[in-house]
């Protein structure tokens, strides 16, 4: 269980992250979504006392993540995959940190399997290692002292398409075994395909919370007419909020039934007219961040 309460942290006149709350539970696969600069990152190394917070608390599993006397037993971070020893090999990285942690060493060579790095990887210098590696190391790291709980700042960064999917299956199974998972994309489509919950940050604040098929549901309506301007002018004046698409359509935060109804009042001929489902979700998540930095936000 990860704990957010009320967290804020400023840099002088700045306003990194702004009383961002949320929790995790056991069992679940949380994204923690939001564009360059949102404050994911942030608000992580808040969450594991690398940051100290201007206001506010986290805790993970009821105490800070100082208080906890062997953290890496019960939290595997993984918050920034390049900050390890490039002269060591990855197995010695791990064979150490085993060592820290009071870790049976045979651990290691079992982490070493499920990340996928092979002997010959695990004998090479973490310094030659692609960032894909690193990632692969990160993650074996984080899993090595089999904590409970894993907090993970964009962990597919590098990672090829099927080293995307391997570690989705990797981290879902985490969570289907009681385990609870943190993770941290500027990348809608990554997040989606593993989350259950999804937390959107945009500017250092919430700026949406819940289960990912409550945000579906609540995506809207996608709606599209033959007379664009005719259908945005009749849709504000019901006072409906539309986001406008760039292929002519709009987003509209309302049922089907209650935007058809409003065009065919106003004798508008419509050519589509669907729940915005997943392009909703993308939509919202634009439409949500936007104002921070969106250029990134979804390739
Ligand atoms: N040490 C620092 N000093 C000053 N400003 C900082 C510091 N760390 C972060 N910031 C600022 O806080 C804001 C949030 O940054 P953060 O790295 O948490 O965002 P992010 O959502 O993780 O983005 P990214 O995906 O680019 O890493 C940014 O405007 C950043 O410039």
């Amino acid at each position: 269980m990860i704990m957010v309460e009320h967290l804020t942290k400023r840099y002088g006149p700045h306003v990194a992250v702004d009383d961002v709350s949320f929790h995790c539970e056991p069992g679940t696969v949380t994204g923690f979504l939001g564009p360059n600069g949102a404050g994911k990152s942030t608000t992580m190394r808040m969450i594991c006392g690398l940051t100290p917070p201007t206001s506010g608390n986290a805790a993970v599993t009821g105490r800070r993540y100082r208080e906890l006397p062997n953290p890496g037993r019960e939290i595997g971070v993984l918050l920034d995959a390049s900050a390890q020893h490039a002269g060591r090999t990855g197995r010695e990285a791990l064979a150490l940190a085993a060592r820290t942690m009071g870790v049976d060493r045979g651990r290691v060579g079992a982490v070493l399997d499920q990340v996928g790095l092979n002997a010959t990887a695990a004998k090479r210098r973490v310094g030659a290692y692609s960032l894909g590696m690193r990632q692969r190391l990160g993650l074996a790291l984080a899993l090595l002292g089999d904590p409970r709980v894993l907090i993970l700042d964009e962990p597919a960064n590098g990672l090829d398409p099927e080293g995307i999917f391997w570690m989705r299956g990797l981290l879902r199974d985490f969570a289907d075994r009681g385990g609870t998972v943190l993770l941290s994309s500027h990348l809608l489509r990554e997040v989606e395909a593993v989350a259950d919950r999804v937390v959107v940050i945009g500017g250092g604040r919430v700026v949406a919370a819940g289960g990912k098929d409550e945000l579906l549901a609540g995506a809207g309506t996608l709606v599209r007419g033959r007379d664009p301007h005719a259908l945005r002018l009749t849709l504000d004046r019901v006072g409906l909020t539309a986001t406008a698409g760039t292929d002519g359509g709009f987003l509209v935060r309302a049922e089907p039934g209650a935007v058809g109804q409003v065009a065919a009042d106003a004798g508008l001929v419509l050519t589509e007219l669907r729940p915005a489902g997943n392009g909703g979700l993308e939509q919202l998540f634009l439409t949500l961040t936007a104002g921070a930095s969106t250029k990134e936000a979804v390739k």
